[in-house]
């Protein structure tokens, strides 16, 4: 997947249950139209969105599970039951909460990497990190790429943004991991993709601002003068 994704745009088409559009059949039209529109690569959520989208598009597939657990803060593929899962969707990558936050179960990262390796070797691995600690632990635990998925998404990073002070923050990742780094989260507009592209991102993963028409709108709604 990462030589199909390299240097291009994968489209993330998530809707849950609490969003308007939420339904696979939604996810699998989303899928195409950016297909349509040049995307390389889809992220999505869920074995059920990803099998709607695989019935539509021949593009590679970055998968997740997201699930609440009570006794973690972690929903991003948490357990080895939603790695389970998506190895049944066929999707080519399983992007990982790579956190070092406590996981549900005493579960460690590491065990749920080898868990992941001896269940499908052919599965490429993402880390989807909030530091640069955490971007350096993947690569040493053998994940293909590193993604800026959960920055700005944690407590330690909650005030902050991936395009503060000129993608400040992808700049420190691509110094500290050799393996790809995906910018991903918040990347509102076609001159951030080329932004971070020119920065040295593999690739880059936009979302909301392609899928999620709640948010566009909202931002539309915003400029309106009072
Ligand atoms: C933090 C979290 O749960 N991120 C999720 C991860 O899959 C998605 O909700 C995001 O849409 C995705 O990361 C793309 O980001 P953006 O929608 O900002 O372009």
């Amino acid at each position: 997947m990462l030589n199909q994704i390299k240097k291009g745009l994968v489209v993330s088409c998530q809707a849950l249950e609490n969003e308007p559009l939420h339904s696979s059949f939604i996810m699998s039209k989303l899928a195409l139209a950016a297909r349509e529109g040049g995307a390389s690569g889809i992220r999505a959520n869920s074995k059920e969105d990803i099998l709607a989208i695989k019935q539509e598009v021949d593009l590679p597939v970055i998968g997740i599970v997201k699930r609440d657990y009570d006794d973690s803060e972690i929903y991003i593929t948490a357990t080895k039951k939603e790695i389970d899962e998506l190895i049944e969707s066929g999707c080519e990558m399983i992007a990982i909460d790579a956190t070092l936050r406590e996981r549900p179960n005493e579960l460690t990262l590491e065990n749920l990497v080898s868990y992941t390796r001896e269940m499908n070797p052919n599965v490429q691995l993402m880390a989807d990190i909030s530091s640069k600690e955490e971007a350096k632990k993947a690569e040493e635990l053998g994940f293909d790429c590193v993604s800026t998925t959960l920055y700005g998404y944690t407590e330690e990073s909650k005030e902050h943004k991936l395009y503060e002070n000129d993608f400040q923050f992808l700049k420190e990742v691509l110094k500290e991991v050799s393996i790809p780094v995906i910018a991903e989260g918040n990347i509102m507009t076609p001159e951030m993709v080329r932004d971070v592209l020119e920065i040295g991102a593999y690739s880059v993963v936009v979302g909301g601002a392609i899928t999620r028409p709640q948010q566009i709108t909202a931002r539309f709604v915003a400029q309106i003068p009072k």
